[in-house]
């Protein structure tokens, strides 16, 4: 039997638009920028770090706060230009794309377009026109190719401060493409000044003029952001991209962590307080008891809680009042990479709001929190190597003022890392608060596995790698294009972590056709086992009497897998992979090499699922950020140690509302490789952004989450134990290499298949 060297992901159907190259083919640099005149002045500034304006030429070198280049009028044919753009609109699918850092829409890498298309000629253009024009003013020598995109922001999209440092990046680009580009419509590209190697302030702001190219050289200084763009009347387009040293040995990205000292300084609780001032300020219901078990219960089942009205009204106002006295001075917190919100000194707080604060950071408000949580917040004699000590746990806060383009960016550093933290917070100020006015705070997983885990893992045969979703949702699918219609006889299928998996198939000559059962939903976990995260990566064969007639003895060439995950919210999964067996020949040139496309399914649930709460390995991050115009709000915000693992939350008693915003991934660089979908354009404008669990900023309304969960430690040598596994495919001495690592994992090895294996390699 043959197995057949699994799909390429649907394509994109062809467009009616014939190659529009010959728009691009005449594209041409205004003659005045390439003068020898000109590339002589700028390439001795650029090279000494001096700023020049070639007024006539219409270009300017910045020496500071980095090299940057800003060329106006770059093509001269400005027509042609418009031609090229309109073809690309039409042509480049831009899906939205939102972490922490940037909220947009996004093609693919250009360069993977297809020959003789408008946009493989503007690749072209790029790399020979631009790449010349760059070289000669930097005096690089760049490698030949590029790596460029289309961007599109929409209004109140943006990119935060970042320094573009990654994958060897040597020059970054961007030309703009939007006509009449005005001020007022935001969008600008923002310089940074830098200290230390943190950015410090705004020193330069360039209007994304139609025609202008700007091209900075990469560093640890070049700090940039995209403002917020304020228009609604257009997008702006941009196509932007990196030049690459030839030889650049592959290095890793720097993580531009830079690490910063957690914005909050950890305290243990007061002691002082006398427990009357929680019966002051505190709403009576929390107080009680069958309470404190409601919320307890919904906590253990979601990890999070929003309690409305937690604070008596008149106490809640009275500090409303005095947060919003101007004898309040705030500063504003950086740097810009990862963070921009405005805190209160404590000492120009007035009586009512310090009182408060006593409160939450006392003993007694631990203790409440502790009853609500059960999580261990109180002073506690732990036994270690024979002796007691006391942990006693902390609390760090701040009262954070929060108003329009502030944020912080997702880092687990603004919690501690080592230890287990309750993220503690009430709104204040912000009655009437709506949707529109933004500011949510949002839970999100790490992004950065999900990355690691697209579709085409299922294609690529590397059996480390599988397509998982990158937070949870009930049900995710894939499709996979297969070279040729085939009888499908059997089918293998490795899972990782779905309770159930259905497989359907379809043909790419009928794509109205609905998909027809070929697998019905077959159980790989039972609801125990997902809801304990064990047995999750069992493989399954199915024959061809498994296999529904008369589906079965027809030809196809399309296979939709749908995994589902009902009974865990937590748990990132999909497939380990999917082999399908044919008793047909296959010719093997044609499946050799796959291509693969992540068909609009994927790339959707993608979008849909990132912006969901989730839990996943590693600790959850948050964000705040508030993008619209709203009115001044306020947060306060109290972190405190806690030490169980617990999950997402609704409300107790009264109503939370989760409110829907965008999609987050916690990657902390534009997607420079994102996936092709086969959405047009003009549907991308309109999409409505998918919905993301969100705490909605509720006046007065106490909200808790568990932000980060301890890892379970297992010994290296049980780190594999329950897995029985046989190998396929390897060759010594790598075959020899990884038995040899598994076993001593405690996995247990098998030479064939058979009854109680668990894995295949
Ligand atoms: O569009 C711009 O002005 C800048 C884009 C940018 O910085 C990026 O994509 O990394
Ligand atoms: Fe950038």
């Amino acid at each position: 039997m043959n197995k057949i060297q699994k799909v390429k992901i649907i394509k994109k159907p062809r467009t009616s638009i014939n190659p529009a190259s010959s728009h691009i083919k005449s594209l041409r640099l205004r003659k005045e920028i390439s003068s020898g005149e000109t590339i002589f002045k700028l390439k001795k500034a650029w090279n000494n770090n001096k700023s020049i304006n070639v007024s006539g030429a219409g270009v300017e070198v910045l020496g500071s706060p980095f090299k940057v280049c800003i060329v106006k009028h770059l093509v001269s044919e400005l027509e042609h230009l418009h031609d090229v753009v309109g073809s690309l609109v039409e042509m480049v699918p831009m899906p939205p794309h939102e972490t922490d850092l940037f909220k947009f829409c996004q093609s693919s890498a250009l360069a993977s377009a297809g020959k003789d298309t408008p946009v493989s000629a503007l690749v072209q253009f790029l790399e020979r026109v631009l790449r010349g024009l760059v070289e000669e003013v930097t005096g690089l020598t760049l490698d030949g190719a590029v790596t460029s995109t289309m961007s599109l922001y929409g209004y109140t999209d943006y990119l935060l401060c970042h320094d573009d440092r990654q994958n060897n990046r040597k020059i970054a680009f961007i030309w703009y493409l939007t006509e009449n580009w005005r001020e007022e419509y935001g969008g600008h590209l923002d310089l940074f000044d830098s200290k230390g190697g943190y950015p410090t302030e705004i020193v330069r702001s360039i209007l994304p003029e139609e025609n202008s190219l700007v091209f900075f050289e990469v560093c640890d200084r070049s700090f940039h952001q995209v403002s917020e763009v304020l228009t609604r009347s257009k997008p702006r387009l941009s196509v932007n991209g990196w030049f690459h040293l030839p030889t650049a040995p592959a290095r890793p990205s720097p993580t531009n962590g830079l690490r910063h000292s957690t914005a909050l300084t950890l305290k243990t609780p007061s002691y002082a307080l006398v427990e009357s001032e929680m019966c002051l300020f505190v709403s009576n219901e929390y107080l009680q008891h069958d309470q404190q078990i409601q919320i307890n219960r919904l906590i253990e089942e979601n990890s999070e809680i929003s309690l409305d009205n937690f604070l008596k009204a008149k106490w809640a106002d009275k500090i409303t009042t005095e947060l919003c006295s101007s004898n309040v001075t705030w500063h504003l917190r950086g740097p810009p990479n990862r963070r921009k919100y405005e805190v209160a000194d404590e000492r120009s707080l007035g009586p009512t709001v310090t009182r408060f604060l006593n409160l939450m950071k006392s003993q007694h408000m631990f203790a409440l929190l502790e009853k609500m949580t059960q999580l261990e917040l109180t002073s506690k004699w732990v036994h270690k190597n024979g002796e007691q000590s006391l942990v006693t746990p902390k609390c760090g806060y701040q009262v954070q003022r929060w108003r329009r383009g502030f944020y912080t960016l997702a880092s687990d550093e603004d919690f501690c890392e080592t230890v287990p933290v309750l993220d503690v917070f009430i709104n204040f100020n912000c009655a009437e608060w709506t949707q529109e006015s933004g500011g949510f705070m949002s839970y999100i997983g790490r992004g950065d596995e999900d990355e690691n885990h697209p579709a085409e893992n299922l294609v690529n045969n590397d059996p480390a790698k599988k397509w998982k979703c990158s937070s949870w949702e009930k049900s995710v699918s894939v499709v996979l294009q297969l070279d040729r219609a085939v009888v499908i006889n059997s089918i293998d299928i490795g899972n990782q972590h779905s309770a159930f998996i259905e497989v359907l198939v379809g043909r790419s000559s009928s794509p109205d056709e609905p998909f027809q059962v070929l697998l019905v939903a077959s159980s790989f976990m039972s609801p125990m086992e997902a809801r304990n995260g064990t047995m999750g990566t069992r493989v399954r064969m199915f024959s061809s009497e498994q296999l529904r007639k008369p589906v079965v003895e027809q030809r196809w060439d399309r296979v939709k897998v749908i995994c589902s995950q009902p009974f865990n919210k937590h748990v990132q999964y999909g497939l380990a992979f999917i082999a399908l067996h044919s008793a047909e020949k296959i010719v093997d040139d044609l499946v050799k090499k796959p291509e693969l496309v992540p068909c609009k399914d994927v790339a959707m649930a993608k979008n849909n699922l990132d912006v969901k709460v989730k839990r996943v390995e590693g600790p959850l991050r948050a964000k705040q950020q508030s993008t619209t115009t709203p009115p001044a709000k306020q947060q306060s915000t109290t972190t405190l140690p806690a030490k169980q693992q617990s999950t997402t939350t609704l409300p107790a008693k009264q109503q939370s509302t989760t409110t829907p915003l965008a999609k987050q991934q916690s990657t902390t660089t534009p997607l420079s490789k994102q996936q092709s979908t086969t959405t047009p354009l003009s549907k991308q404008q309109s999409t409505t952004i998918p919905p993301a669990k969100c705490q909605r900023t509720n006046e007065n309304s106490f909200g808790a989450k568990q932000v980060m969960k301890r890892p379970q430690r297992k010994l290296f040598s049980k780190l594999l134990e329950g897995v029985v596994f046989v190998m396929s495919g390897y060759q010594n001495p790598h075959r020899a290499h990884i038995r040899t690592k598994a076993l001593e994992m405690g996995a247990k090895y098998k030479t064939d298949w058979s009854v109680g294996c668990t894995h295949l390699m």
